[in-house]
C-alpha cells in the first residue's frame, strides 16, 4: 500500500541519504514522498523522484512536517541527524521527534533503520 514518507537530511548526512535514496529508488518510489527544501531538491534532481518540498529545516520546515505528522499525514520518517554538529533550530528537531512519538510513526535516525522501515512498508 501506498504510503507517505518524510525525508530529512542534515547537511552532512545529504551525501548519505542520497546513497540511501539511489539504492532503494525502487522501493521508495512505490510511496509518496515529501521532505524538507534541500533535502527535497537534491532527491529530485539526483534521483528523479517526485518529491513534494517544504521549506529548509531551519527556516521552519521541520516544523511543517512535524504538523503533518500530528494531523496522522505522514507514516514514516526518515530523518538523517548530524550527531556531531549543534544545529540552530534543535528545538524544531526535538519536536519532530518527538511528535513521531506521540503519533506513534516510525521514525528512523540512520540508514540501517531506515532501510528496515522501507522493507517492513513494502509488506503492508
Ligand atoms: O535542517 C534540516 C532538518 O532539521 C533539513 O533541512 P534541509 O533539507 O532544507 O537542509
Amino acid at each position: 500500500m501506498k504510503k507517505t514518507i518524510a525525508l530529512i537530511a542534515h547537511d552532512r548526512k545529504k551525501d548519505e541519504m542520497l546513497k540511501f535514496v539511489l539504492e532503494n529508488k525502487e522501493l521508495l518510489s512505490c510511496h509518496t514522498l515529501i521532505a524538507t527544501a534541500t533535502t527535497g531538491k537534491i532527491i529530485k534532481e539526483h534521483a528523479a523522484l517526485e518529491v513534494t518540498t517544504y521549506l529548509s529545516g531551519p527556516l521552519g520546515g521541520d516544523q511543517q512536517i512535524g504538523a503533518r505528522i500530528a494531523c496522522h499525514e505522514v507514516d514514516a520518517v526518515f530523518f538523517l541527524r548530524d550527531p556531531l554538529t549543534a544545529q540552530p533550530h534543535e528545538p524544531d528537531i526535538t519536536a519532530l521527534l518527538r511528535v513521531c512519538d506521540v503519533h506513534n510513526i516510525p521514525v528512523a535516525t540512520n540508514v540501517a533503520s531506515a532501510g528496515l522501515i522501507l522493507r517492513c512498508l513494502k509488506g503492508e
